[in-house]
């Protein structure tokens, strides 16, 4: 099913736009994505809010700590019935460890189903002369992702976000079954704002995504659900190899 594959970010500021944009899209996405800005104003209700009728949330709050802190936060974070909850890889194999453990510890004693963990790889507003450059990092942004990713993997953890660019060689290093999220998403024509690793959805589809992430594109659009059914059409026809 496209839809499954749709994951829309609600990077809005307050519970009645994004619950306005949660009635508007429901019939048309996988999971709505719940981020630093929505949470940090309206607090863990946001989540049953979206939950309560039915839909999925991927809360991504992009923890990063040292391994104690992480394992504490991700465990309070289970309690919200999110079905993913993701984590920097910059953090660490012992760190993502703690998060995966924690979560799946307290799933169980809350009597939840078990949020997928994925690592965050390399921001998708990243381009090569910021990642060398600014942020001092050697090599290519694809050996990197594709490092973190095996690293994500031996830690237990279900999957990793990163850009369609690297689908392909995270698919390869990986193998099947393991969730590659790909924010980072333009339809043809859209407006890049702050992303510079992009592809179109159904580009994102044919290298082999699990899950496309589109915030602006579709909420800041006139009609969110046509921009979200139009999308859909673009993926629909396309080989899915996620
Ligand atoms: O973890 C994420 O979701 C994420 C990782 C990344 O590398 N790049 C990235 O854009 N995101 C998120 O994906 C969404 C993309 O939104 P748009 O650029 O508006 O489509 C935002 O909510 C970002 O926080």
């Amino acid at each position: 099913m496209p839809k499954e594959k749709l994951i829309v970010a609600l990077d809005v500021d307050d519970r009645n736009r994004a619950m306005e944009l949660v009635n508007k899209l429901a019939g048309h996405v996988g999971f709505f994505k719940v981020g630093m800005e929505l949470f940090y104003a309206e607090g863990p209700g946001i989540i049953r809010d979206i939950t309560e009728n039915g839909a999925k949330v991927f809360l991504d709050l992009k923890l990063h700590d040292i391994p104690n802190t992480v394992g504490r936060a991700a465990r309070v974070l289970a309690r919200y019935g999110a079905s993913i909850i993701n984590v920097h890889a910059a953090g660490g194999g012992d760190m993502m460890r703690a998060a995966r453990e924690s979560v799946a510890d307290e799933a169980q004693n809350k009597g939840l189903p078990t949020p997928m963990v994925v690592a965050v790889t390399v921001l998708t507003s990243i381009n090569q002369a910021v990642f060398s450059r600014e942020m001092g990092m050697p090599g290519e942004i694809e050996d990197r992702v594709r490092a973190w990713a095996l690293l994500a993997r031996e830690s237990g953890l279900d999957g990793v976000v990163c850009s369609p660019r690297e689908i392909e060689l995270v698919r390869e290093a990986c193998g099947p079954g393991f969730k590659i999220i790909t924010p980072g998403i333009r339809p043809d024509g859209a407006k890049l704002g702050d992303q510079r690793r992009v592809m179109t959805p159904a580009e994102a589809v044919r290298a082999g995504a699990s899950y496309i992430v589109i915030g602006r594109p579709i909420t800041g659009a006139p009609d969110p659900a046509a921009a979200a059914k139009a999308i859909l059409e673009q993926i629909s026809g396309v080989a899915d190899n996620g």
